[in-house]
């Protein structure tokens, strides 16, 4: 086994019924990297994230990181930190409590917790931001704080599904960047769900093609945009 390998996180055999839907996913997923998660609407994008992060359990197969096995943890003990497109803070609690939720969800913060929030903030743009409620907020800084909420979990998987939906471009780009650069400051695990060609573009070393509960194939990213012959792809990228 290579060293990607054994870093890798793994789907193995998973199997899940939803619905009428039928679910089944092997992949190895590259470790130190943002793989994009694409596929047309319905293809079993966000219940492969939710597989992952635990808040679906399959009925076979398992979930494995760093040759261990997750697939009976808990969703708070995994080694995971999510984004999503919104709903990320809670709007009575300011942002230094809503971060420090990430690090300890009993919030028995210490001063050395206090200081990583505060770090954290600033790392995201958002120095002087702890006392802040999320309504105070632009879409842009809340997104921002979700970010840093991910970095002071200082877990190696980060799950990020439609994170940059609700964005205007200009935002967009600036929270793209903010991805890359915290991607290389941890060398986490990343899985971005997105629609968008251009995110994959600018952000995806590779790529996984869902379709109809299953992995189409996961590729280098280079490789996906030169498959012109592939009609869903054709699709994806708004060409057919
Ligand atoms: N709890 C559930 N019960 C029944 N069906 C479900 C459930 N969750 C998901 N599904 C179905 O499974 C399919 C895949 O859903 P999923 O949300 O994973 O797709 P997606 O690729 O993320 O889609 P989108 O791009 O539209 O967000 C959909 O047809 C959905 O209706």
């Amino acid at each position: 086994m290579t060293e990607r390998e054994k870093d890798a996180l793994a789907l193995e055999g998973v199997e899940l019924q939803l619905g009428a839907r039928d679910f089944h996913f092997d992949a190895r997923f590259a470790p130190n990297a943002i793989t994009a998660i694409t596929g047309p609407s319905g293809a079993g994008k966000s219940t492969l994230i939710n597989l992952i992060a635990g808040f679906e359990r399959p009925a076979r197969g398992r979930i494995l990181f760093s040759g261990a096995d997750l697939t009976a943890q808990l969703p708070g003990l995994r080694p995971v930190s999510l984004i999503f497109q919104d709903n990320n803070l809670f709007a009575h609690l300011d942002l230094a409590t809503n971060i420090g939720l990430g690090i300890h969800p009993g919030l028995k913060l210490d001063a050395e917790d206090r200081a990583s929030i505060s770090r954290a903030l600033s790392d995201v743009g958002l120095a002087g931001y702890e006392r802040r409620k999320p309504a105070t907020l632009s879409g842009g800084e809340r997104q921002r704080a979700a970010f840093a909420r991910a970095l002071v979990r200082r877990k190696p998987i980060l799950l990020l599904d439609e994170p940059f939906a609700a964005l205007d471009p200009g935002l967009r780009a600036e929270m793209g960047e903010l991805l890359l650069s915290l991607q290389r400051q941890t060398a986490s695990t990343v899985l971005l769900v997105t629609h968008n060609p251009q995110d994959v573009a600018a952000l995806a070393d590779e790529v996984a093609f869902l379709q109809q509960g299953r992995l189409d194939f996961l590729v280098p990213q280079n490789q996906f945009f030169a498959m012109r012959d592939v009609p869903e792809v054709q699709r994806f990228l708004g060409k057919s």
